[in-house]
């Protein structure tokens, strides 16, 4: 069994407990279900913005603990005010320690879209992103069926919310492509094995169809990748550990805009 297939395990045992601990209606009776979504496409293409997806990430499974010595509201405050597009904060608890809590923190103190960053399996937990103030939710080819990604990014969508639909492989990405889906996002990282290849961004770029907002994820950890990320046509560039391996992120992220303009 490989981490991937161990995290959705688990994962279908939190939704299960989750749905008896509270009710869909409870959850569509919560502070920010009503509001209307950020437009994710709006604020990566915002020339004021730098495309930079930033992500709160306090462990993982390849790397273990990156930071749990900070605060969410620091961090992600300090990120939308060096220019992040979109913020994205991981609630998973058991893998990488985050918590819904800290996507609610986010969404009170910051006024940029939010990515939920979860591995999504049931429209329970879309239901709770809108609930708990998401703008954005993940969805990754690599844990879902065709029919399964179809169905939840419907759900998404009737939610006003966006769609990132996460592929590592062309294989993935051909069988995946659906209609409400906003972005496509190339994993540089293999979730089965972690292994990180840059590369892995470059060779998908043009099998994605220009209708989707081109997202390039993990391991990115210079400015000069970016451009050229940029240059092949990505339009965002979903940032976690260079940036939460530091004492401070949001220190850390202003220095690394400040090379990006100068670059
Ligand atoms: O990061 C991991 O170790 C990991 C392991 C298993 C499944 C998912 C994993 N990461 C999720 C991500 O995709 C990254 O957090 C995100 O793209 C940021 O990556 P990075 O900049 O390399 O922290």
């Amino acid at each position: 069994m490989n981490i991937l297939d161990k995290i959705v395990l688990r994962k279908k045992e939190e939704v299960a407990l989750a749905k008896q601990a509270v009710s869909v209606k409870e959850l569509e009776a919560g502070l920010h279900f009503n509001r209307n979504p950020y437009s994710f496409k709006e604020f990566l293409l915002d020339e004021q913005c730098t495309g930079i997806i930033a992500e709160f990430k306090r462990r993982s499974p390849s790397k273990g603990i990156i930071n749990d010595q900070v605060s969410v509201e620091d961090v992600t405050t300090a990120y939308a005010a060096a220019g992040a597009s979109a913020l994205s904060v991981l609630t998973d608890t058991d893998f990488f320690g985050g918590h819904t809590r800290d996507l609610l923190k986010a969404r009170a103190a910051n006024q940029i879209p939010v990515l939920r960053k979860d591995f999504m399996i049931d429209e329970y937990q879309i239901i709770e992103a809108k609930a708990l103030g998401a703008d954005i939710i993940l969805l990754i080819a690599a844990i879902l069926t065709p029919a399964e990604i179809k169905h939840l990014a419907a759900i998404s969508k009737s939610l006003g919310l966006n769609v990132l639909l996460e592929v590592h492989n062309q294989e993935e990405l051909e069988r995946s492509i659906c209609n409400d889906l906003d972005a496509i996002g190339v994993n540089n990282r293999n979730l089965a094995d972690f292994t990180v290849n840059i590369q892995t961004s470059f060779d998908l770029v043009d099998q994605i169809p220009s209708e989707f907002m081109k997202i390039s994820e993990s391991a990115i950890s210079d400015t000069e990748t970016i451009k050229q990320l940029k240059q092949v046509g990505f339009n965002g560039f979903l940032i976690g550990e260079n940036f939460m391996k530091t004492a401070n992120p949001g220190q850390a992220i202003s220095a690394f805009v400040s090379e990006l303009k100068s670059v």
